[in-house]
């Protein structure tokens, strides 16, 4: 079978994903500097406050790129604000696990999260997150990690995660299909040309947004758990995830 080209449409696109995908990938060293420090010394209850205070901070810094690079995606603002905010409110937490499975480094089974700081299960753990999610967050970065995806496809498969137009209140389904469609279409065309020998590369990874539901499914149980121990979100992350 040929191996198929891009249209110039297409190229474009993948340009503007791959450039929006690193524009957008670390948070400025002035915020990192503002999060609360991670302590592993002295009174054991304050340093995993001060874990678990570091680790949300993070996320927020996290979340706030993923808004960007989400408000960026071609398409995005052509959907109505309404379908906006849902769209965002359900991929938030998926895309960022995706950004947690391109930053993991499989020699030291850690996540690199700020550009040099690397944070692995026992972190996690340490940060106050419990097992039953942590555990699937690495399972997932493994998964990822053998599947090997390069920046371009980590991109695209966030814009297709995005576009899910099975998310609860979505008004205009039409709308949403019609754009991850076009998504899902330059994915397979890219990826049967950089991987021509390999014709299941494009079922498996979209078989990943199968594994992301799941994994957004523990997150919703940890923010109950997070209810039940009485620990607060900060507020953004709380208007995002919080029942
Ligand atoms: C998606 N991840 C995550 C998101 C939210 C939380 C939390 O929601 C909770 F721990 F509660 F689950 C919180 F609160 F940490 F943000 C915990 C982990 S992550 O592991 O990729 C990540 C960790 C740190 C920074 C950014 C992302």
């Amino acid at each position: 079978e040929p191996i198929p080209t891009l249209t110039s449409h297409q190229r474009n696109l993948v340009e503007m994903l791959q450039a929006n995908e690193s524009r957008f990938q670390w948070p400025t060293q002035e915020n990192v500097a503002k999060v609360t420090p991670w302590v592993d010394s002295g009174d054991e209850h304050r340093c995993r406050a001060s874990r678990f205070a570091h680790f949300t901070e993070l996320a927020i810094l996290i979340v706030q790129l993923v808004v960007e690079f989400t408000k960026q995606l071609p398409g995005f603002m052509s959907v109505s604000r309404e379908d906006q905010i849902v769209l965002l409110k359900a991929c938030t937490i998926e895309v960022m696990l995706l950004r947690a499975a391109k930053q993991f480094d499989k020699k030291s089974k850690a996540i690199n999260f700020l550009n040099g700081k690397f944070y692995d299960r026992s972190s996690f753990y340490r940060a106050g997150i419990q097992v039953e999610f942590v555990d699937p967050i690495f399972d997932f970065c493994h998964s990822m990690a053998k599947l090997g995806l390069d920046e371009a496809e980590y991109a695209l498969l966030a814009a297709i995660n995005t576009f899910s137009a099975d998310r609860p209140n979505i008004k205009d389904i039409e709308k949403v299909e019609a754009l991850q469609d076009s998504y899902v279409e330059l994915l397979r065309v890219y990826l049967k040309i950089h991987h021509p020998s390999d014709p299941l590369m494009f079922p498996r990874t979209l078989m990943k947004l199968v594994e992301l539901r799941s994994l957004n499914n523990y997150h919703s149980e940890q923010m109950f758990a997070l209810k039940v121990q009485d620990k607060q979100l900060p507020p953004l992350l709380a208007e995002i995830w919080d029942m």
